[in-house]
C-alpha cells in the first residue's frame, strides 16, 4: 500500500493548518505507545480479546513459517549480511536494486524483462487513475472526506473520446497484476464509488516470485504461458494507446483538476507519465533508472543472495534482507536480526507532509523517527554497524521549492528557513540526537543523504558502505 500525500492541506495558497502535525521535541512523551483502554464496555472488551486471540493465532503461524525459513537460511552461509529497514516506500527495495546494479550487474540486466511488466503496470495504473477523473455520473459523497478526489464536472467531447479509446487499459491493468501476483486475491485495482487521491494504491506483491517466472520461461506451464501471452498483449495495447495517453496527460482540464485538488502525481511512486513517448514505444527496453523508479511493494521478508561479480568481492556471497515496511509487517523483522553485519536504515525525508497508508492519523516523518528510535535501542542489533540513509532528497527539494512549508507539518521547526539545506541540517540533527540518546551500544553511525533513483550518486554511497563492511569484518577478525 502506498502512503497519502497531504499536499491538499498544505497548499501555499491555503491558510488552513494540516490535520496531522508533529512536534519532534515531543518524541519522548509518545514512546512507547500506550493502548487507550479507558471507558471500554464489556462488549468492546470481548471484541478486543477476540481480535487479540486472532492476532496471536496469525502471529504463531508467522513464527512457525519464520522458524522454517531460518532453518533454511542457516544452511546457506553468506559472507556478509545486510538488513534494510525503514517504513513502507522509504526506498529499501530500490537500494537493494542499486546493490544488484553495482555488484551483480549481469543478474540485474537479466531481470530487465520482468521489470518491464512492472513498469507497464505502474504506467497503466496512472492512466486508469486519470480516467477516474472522467467518471461521469460517479457517486460523489455530499461531504467529500480528505483523500477523496472529485471527478470533472464538465467532460468535453475530446475527453469522452479519449476515455473510450483508453478503456482497454483497464483490462490490461487486471491481467498484468494477475500475472505478476497470481496468488494475491487483492491484486485487482479497487473500484471505489469515489476516487482516491493516490494513483497507485494497490501494489503487486513481490513475494509472488514474478521474476523467476521470466527466467524459466521455456519450462513454463500452460497457465504461465497464457500469462506471458497476456503480458505481450498488454505491451501491444500500451503501444497502440501511446498518443492518446500523451494527449490525456497533457489535457488542460486534467491538469487543472489535479492542481485544484492539490494532487502532485510526480511525487508519487511508480510515476512514468512524463516518459510515455519512450516507454510506450515499440521495442522499449527499461533502463537501469527505469528499474529503480518502478514500484512494487514488498510483503513479508525477503532474503536475496548476491553472488558478487565485481573483482574485489568476486566469489563472495552477500545476503541482503529486504523487508516489507508497513506497520503490520514489522513484527516479522526481529528473527532476521541474527548474524547481521550491517543495518541500513532508510528514512524518506520527503515524507514530512504525508500520512501512513496503514494509519492516516500518523505523520510519516514522525513514524520514521519512532521506528529509528526502536531500531537504535534494540539490543539484538548492538553489535551491528549502523548506516542511516536520508532518502528521497530530490522530492524533499522539489516540495520545498514548490512552496510547501516544512513548519506547517513539523511545528518544532518554528521559523527556520524553508530551504532544503536548513531542513536537512535539522533532520540530521534530530536523527543523530535519537541515536546518541538511545543507541544500545557505543558504535559509529554513518549518515548519507541519498536519492536512490540516481544510480551514479548511490553507487558512491554503496562504495562507502562496502568500506564499512570491510572495516567491520576487520574489527571482528581483531577480536578473534
Ligand atoms: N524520487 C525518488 N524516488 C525514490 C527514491 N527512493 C525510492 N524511490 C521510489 O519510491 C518508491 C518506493 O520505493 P521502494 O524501494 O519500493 O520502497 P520500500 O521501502 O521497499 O517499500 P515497501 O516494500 O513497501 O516496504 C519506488 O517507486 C522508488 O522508485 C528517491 O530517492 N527519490
Ligand atoms: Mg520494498
Amino acid at each position: 500500500m502506498a502512503s497519502r500525500d497531504r499536499s491538499r492541506q498544505k497548499s501555499p495558497k491555503s491558510s488552513q493548518p494540516p490535520a496531522v502535525q508533529v512536534n519532534l521535541e515531543d518524541i519522548d512523551s509518545h514512546w512507547p505507545p500506550v493502548e487507550k483502554l479507558a471507558d471500554e464496555t464489556e462488549a468492546q472488551r470481548a471484541e478486543r480479546l477476540e481480535r487479540e486471540r486472532e492476532a496471536k493465532r496469525v502471529n504463531d503461524e508467522i513464527d512457525h513459517a519464520i522458524e522454517l525459513e531460518k532453518h533454511e537460511r542457516r544452511k546457506r552461509k553468506a559472507d556478509v549480511k545486510i538488513i534494510l529497514l525503514g517504513q513502507a516506500e522509504s526506498g529499501k527495495s530500490t537500494i537493494l536494486r542499486n546493490f544488484q546494479l553495482k555488484f551483480t550487474p549481469a543478474s540485474f540486466h537479466a531481470e530487465v524483462e520482468a521489470w518491464r511488466a512492472v513498469i507497464d503496470l505502474n504506467l497503466v495504473r496512472s492512466v486508469t487513475f486519470l480516467l477516474g477523473l472522467l467518471n461521469e455520473g460517479a457517486q460523489v459523497p455530499p461531504m467529500p472526506e480528505e483523500g477523496q478526489l472529485l471527478p470533472l464536472t464538465v467532460i468535453t467531447d475530446d475527453l469522452r473520446r479519449l476515455r473510450v479509446r483508453l478503456s482497454p487499459l483497464r483490462n490490461i491493468e487486471d491481467s498484468l497484476a494477475r500475472f505478476l501476483s497470481p496468488d494475491d486475491p487483492s491484486h485487482a485495482a479497487p473500484t471505489p464509488s469515489w476516487l482516491s487521491e493516490r494513483a497507485f494504491e494497490v501494489s503487486v506483491r513481490s513475494g509472488s516470485k514474478w521474476k523467476s517466472l521470466f527466467s524459466r520461461k521455456s519450462s513454463s506451464s500452460k497457465v504461465e504461458m497464457q500469462g506471458f501471452e497476456e503480458v505481450k498483449n498488454a505491451r501491444r495495447v500500451i503501444e497502440a494507446c501511446k498518443e492518446d495517453v500523451m494527449e490525456l496527460w497533457a489535457h488542460p482540464a486534467i491538469r487543472a483538476s489535479l492542481v485544484e485538488q492539490n494532487v502532485a502525481l510526480e511525487f508519487q511512486s511508480g510515476f512514468f507519465l512524463d516518459e510515455v513517448e519512450r516507454i510506450a514505444a515499440p521495442g522499449y527496453e527499461p533502463s537501469p533508472v527505469d528499474v529503480l523508479k518502478a514500484r512494487i511493494q514488498t510483503v513479508g521478508v525477503e532474503e536475496h543472495l548476491l553472488k558478487m561479480e565485481t573483482s574485489a568481492e568476486l566469489g563472495q556471497q552477500w545476503a541482503i534482507i529486504d523487508v516489507g515496511g508497513s506497520r503490520g509487517m514489522r513484527a516479522a523483522w526481529v528473527p532476521y536480526f541474527d548474524d547481521v553485519n550491517v543495518l541500513v536504515f532508510l528514512a524518506p525525508v520527503s515524507a514530512f507532509n504525508q500520512t501512513l497508508a496503514e494509519d492516516r492519523t500518523v505523520n510519516r516523518l514522525w513514524d520514521s523517527f519512532l521506528l529509528w528510535k526502536s531500531v537504535c535501542s534494540n539490543k539484538l542489533l548492538k553489535d551491528v554497524s549502523f548506516i542511516l540513509l536520508l532518502n528521497k532528497y530530490d522530492i524533499l527539494d522539489a516540495k520545498l521549492k514548490s512552496g510547501i512549508q516544512f513548519r506547517h507539518f513539523v511545528t518544532s521547526y518554528r521559523d527556520r528557513k524553508n530551504d532544503t539545506e536548513s531542513v536537512m541540517i535539522y533532520m540530521k540533527d534530530k536523527f543523530a540526537t535519537i541515536y546518541r540518546q538511545y543507541s544500545a551500544s557505543q558504535r559509529p553511525m554513518h549518515v548519507h543523504v541519498t536519492c536512490a533513483t540516481d544510480s551514479t550518486a548511490t553507487s558512491l554511497v554503496l562504495a562507502r558502505i562496502r568500506e564499512v563492511i570491510f572495516t567491520g569484518n576487520f574489527e571482528r577478525a581483531d577480536l578473534l
